[in-house]
């Protein structure tokens, strides 16, 4: 077991209440009481069934520190980010009389936390949530920052609410029965804040190919945290995406279309790859971005396995899904692209043949 002192990373919101801190460690789950108060009588974990045995563990932990504590089991990964799955949970709320003084608690990947904050913004118009992440990408972007959702047929995070949670913690340890994977598809976001602010967390992929697939080596829990401060950097400033919280989009226009067209089957990690080398082509299109910048990108995502390219024949089903992406203004569609490292900005698309000759740089 690990003696290193856990890093607080706090976020601060416009109003105190929205503000919170991410602690990145071991041994967190003794810091829930003091963060939830003495009137929190009873505790919803909502956890995937894939993690029944740690969300076993939660509610054991907090039965042992006086709470009341229930279970909602929801469907694994992006099955579980469903209006029927959100119903479940109120159902369990109502059934054993949740008040506003009461709480959730996440426990999963950020399909768990999405849905869980989603329930939680939305239960009695608002009750404290706290997570868990248990992901490499839970804990370096979807659980930080209160973006919360589920899908509809027509997309991806389509309904949502920015809901901040009480408190993440990010307990280091979960990461050792994480699939190879699923750390190298949550690598995609690290890499993401890598390109948009801080650039040295690309120099630490590229020199340390082996630790950064060691999910307990500390080349790894800096990685984490750097990623961390970039996000809580962003969301303390712009929690409601009036602005720069955009940047934190890069890769994602195309990536959620690859989500919708693949049916939820690639993880999103996988899918922003491919969208983050869109955008560096498209950035280099646009006039703004060198080459050597663009073959940067893929090489980092080629190094972590993750995929580069996508079928030359889905172009014009990938247009109709990207029309609905949130940073879309009317008929106007938005990219987030650099203009060199850590350096985003947004581009709106003049003409969408620029959108599809870029495509071509990605087709196979
Ligand atoms: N709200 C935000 O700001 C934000 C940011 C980024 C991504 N997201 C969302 O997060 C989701 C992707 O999250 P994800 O990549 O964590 O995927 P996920 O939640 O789907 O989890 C991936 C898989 O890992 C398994 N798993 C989780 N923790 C494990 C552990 N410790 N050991 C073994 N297996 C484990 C899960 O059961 C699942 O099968 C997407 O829906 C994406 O849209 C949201
Ligand atoms: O926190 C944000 O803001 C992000 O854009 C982070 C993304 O990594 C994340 O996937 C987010 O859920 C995308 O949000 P959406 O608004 O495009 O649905
Ligand atoms: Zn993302």
């Amino acid at each position: 077991m690990s003696t290193e002192a856990s890093t607080r990373i706090s976020v601060t919101g416009s109003q105190a209440s929205e503000n919170y801190d991410v602690l990145v460690g071991h041994n967190l789950l003794g810091e829930i009481p003091g963060i939830l108060g003495q009137r929190t009588q009873r505790i919803l974990v909502i956890h995937p069934r894939a993690l029944r045995s740690t969300g076993e563990l939660v509610m054991e932990d907090m039965r042992k520190a006086g709470f009341e504590a229930f279970s909602a089991e929801i469907p694994d990964a992006e099955e579980g980010k469903h209006i029927k799955v959100a119903a479940f949970c109120w159902r369990v709320l109502g059934q054993n009389d949740f008040t506003r003084t009461d709480a959730i608690i996440s426990v999963g990947g950020g399909s768990v936390s999405d849905v869980a904050g989603f329930v939680a913004a939305t239960w009695l118009r608002g009750i404290r949530v706290i997570h868990i992440p248990t992901t490499l990408l839970g804990m370096v972007d979807a659980a930080v920052g209160g973006k919360t959702g589920i899908n509809t047929a027509e997309g991806k995070n389509l309904v949502g609410a920015f809901y901040p949670p009480a408190a993440v913690l990010c307990e280091l340890g979960v990461l050792r029965t994480l699939p190879e994977y699923e750390l190298l598809t949550g690598m995609a976001e690290v890499v993401k804040c890598g390109f948009i602010a801080d650039p040295e967390i690309l120099k630490l992929i590229e020199d340390n190919p082996e630790k950064i697939r060691d999910s307990q080596s500390l080349v790894v829990r800096e990685l984490i945290e750097r990623s961390i401060r970039v996000k809580a950097d962003v969301v303390s400033e712009d929690l409601k995406e009036s602005g720069r919280r955009e940047f934190l989009n890069y890769g994602h226009t195309l990536g959620h279309a690859i989500e919708h067209a693949e049916r939820y089957q690639w993880r999103h990690g996988a899918a922003v790859a491919v969208g983050m080398v869109f955008a560096a082509e498209l950035s280099l299109a646009a006039g703004y971005l060198d080459e050597a910048t663009v073959d940067r990108t893929r090489a980092i995502c080629e190094s972590l396995g993750l995929p580069i390219s996508y079928p030359a024949d889905r172009w014009s089903k990938l247009l109709e899904t990207m029309r609905r992406d949130k940073k879309t203004r009317g008929h106007l569609l938005r990219f987030v692209v650099l203009e060199g490292l850590g350096k985003p900005r947004i581009y709106e698309v003049p003409d969408e043949s620029i959108l599809f000759a870029t495509y071509q740089e990605i087709a196979k």
